[in-house]
């Protein structure tokens, strides 16, 4: 049926309204791939970590699709035997998120598994970073993609490509050529412990 003008439920909706509800709009239609990293040196760290897996997959637009080997970690940045070494593991993700929004959710991580922010690479119970967010390149400080330090921690590297072997990191080119140029001291398999995807 072809409305009239005086039917109340077709007044045009003002071009304002749509804008705004356009703005508010924080999801994408296609969804992109991205690179968590995950670590933890404090409390139950593969407890922990399980946790941070299942509360990223109970996230609206997120869906785990791979989580990597354990590695048993020296904590880097840090002088030698000031901190617990970290269990640390990375998280392949699709996401509809756009990447604030994403760094948002994994703050809420960090929150709910009671992280502290004090020093600078100080010990945690939960660290989660945006290692990349497809092939984004944004040197916003309060998002910075790639990771600016992913390059340069094998921590990161070697459980990336044990679930992507073929990884790029954006700017940076392979996974695999940086893994074997920076080696993996102090990066140490965990095969006895295992994460799982979100059920
Ligand atoms: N790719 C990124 N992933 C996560 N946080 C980022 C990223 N780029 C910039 N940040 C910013 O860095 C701030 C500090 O992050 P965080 O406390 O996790 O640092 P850190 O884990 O101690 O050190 P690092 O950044 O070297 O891993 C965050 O509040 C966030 O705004
Ligand atoms: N081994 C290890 N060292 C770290 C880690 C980490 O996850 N593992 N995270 C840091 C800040 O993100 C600083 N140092």
């Amino acid at each position: 049926m072809k409305p009239t003008q005086s039917d109340p439920t077709v007044q045009p909706v003002p071009a304002s309204v749509v804008a705004t509800v356009d703005a508010a709009d924080t999801t994408l239609s296609n969804p992109r791939w991205a690179v968590l990293a995950l670590g933890a040196n404090l409390g139950n760290r593969l407890e922990t970590l399980q946790g941070a897996i299942d509360a990223l997959g109970d996230t609206p637009g997120l869906r785990v699709k791979a989580v990597s080997p354990v590695y048993e970690t020296a904590p880097w940045g840090v002088e030698p035997g000031t901190q617990p070494s970290y269990l640390n593991a990375v998280a392949l993700v699709r996401t509809t998120l756009p990447p604030s929004s994403l760094l948002e959710r994994a703050h809420a991580v960090e929150e709910a598994f009671h992280r502290v922010r004090e020093e600078r690479w100080g010990a945690r119970t939960i660290d989660v970073d945006i290692i990349a967010y497809a092939d984004v390149v944004s040197e916003d400080p309060v998002l910075t993609l790639p990771h600016p330090r992913a390059h340069q921690r094998a921590f990161v590297l070697a459980p990336w490509h044990d679930v992507d072997p073929d990884a790029q990191l954006p700017g940076h080119g392979p996974v695999a050529d940086l893994l074997a140029a920076l080696g993996r001291e102090g990066v140490t398999s965990r095969a006895d412990l295992e994460l799982r995807l979100p059920e």
